[in-house]
């Protein structure tokens, strides 16, 4: 067997990205529609910047076997739509027994969690500070500070992301709101459905988690 190469990428803290990496994508305002509570800020936010980047990410990806290691920088801009801060997507991963670090290199952010059973879990997140994200967690990052949110991220290469599993549940258990007074606060969302103990187990399959 011939062993792979190695390979040094930089990142660049100033500008967000991995750079000497082999990916990267963007997501512009337009593609982040159906996530935000507030429809009418929404829909001014998309008056004004809808092909404005809202996140990019810039990546290697070394293989697609379990035993690589994709790695790379997510930026994402500061602001809200209305209260609520500016997030990414959010997925659990396809297989879901993949975990994934991130390390915040500049900003302040929340590592939003969310069990399949429903359990909540919001890790504040500065620079320098790394969030282990287990197996089996719904993942998604909030920008809750004035700055870009800059992260690194690596996670098994054969993880894969599911998006669908926040759409069937009406979204994620909280949303990340602006409290008026610099701060967050988590307030439930209305619309979120909790998902059935069969679902919660096809999702398990039988692997092991705490919470
Ligand atoms: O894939 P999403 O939920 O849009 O969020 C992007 C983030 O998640 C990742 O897909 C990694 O799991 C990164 O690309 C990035 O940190
Ligand atoms: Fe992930």
């Amino acid at each position: 067997m011939r062993v792979a190469e190695p390979r040094r990428c930089d990142v660049s803290v100033a500008t967000g990205f991995l750079v000497n990496g082999d990916g990267h994508y963007r997501k512009t305002y337009r593609d982040l529609a159906g996530l935000y509570a507030d429809a009418e800020a929404f829909a001014a936010i998309l008056a004004e910047k809808a092909d404005d980047v809202a996140y990019e990410v810039t990546s290697y990806t070394p293989g697609e076997k379990t035993s690589d290691l994709i790695m790379g920088v997510t930026r994402m801009e500061p602001g809200k739509v209305g209260r609520e801060f500016f997030l990414t997507r959010g997925h659990i991963h396809a297989k879901g027994d993949r975990p994934e670090i991130y390390h915040t290199l500049s900003g302040r952010g929340i590592m939003q969690l969310e069990s399949p059973g429903g359990e909540v879990r919001l890790v504040e997140m500065g620079p320098q500070q790394v969030c282990y994200v287990p197996p089996f967690w719904i993942h998604r990052s909030v920008n809750i500070g004035s700055q870009d949110l800059v992260m690194f991220f690596a996670y098994p290469a054969d993880s894969g992301q599911d998006y669908g599993i926040i759409e069937r549940s009406g979204g994620m258990r909280v949303r990340v709101m602006d409290n008026g007074k610099g701060g967050y606060v988590a307030e439930e969302n209305p619309a979120w459905r909790e998902r059935s103990p069969a679902d919660v187990e096809a999702i398990l399959g039988g692997g092991e988690m705490v919470a």
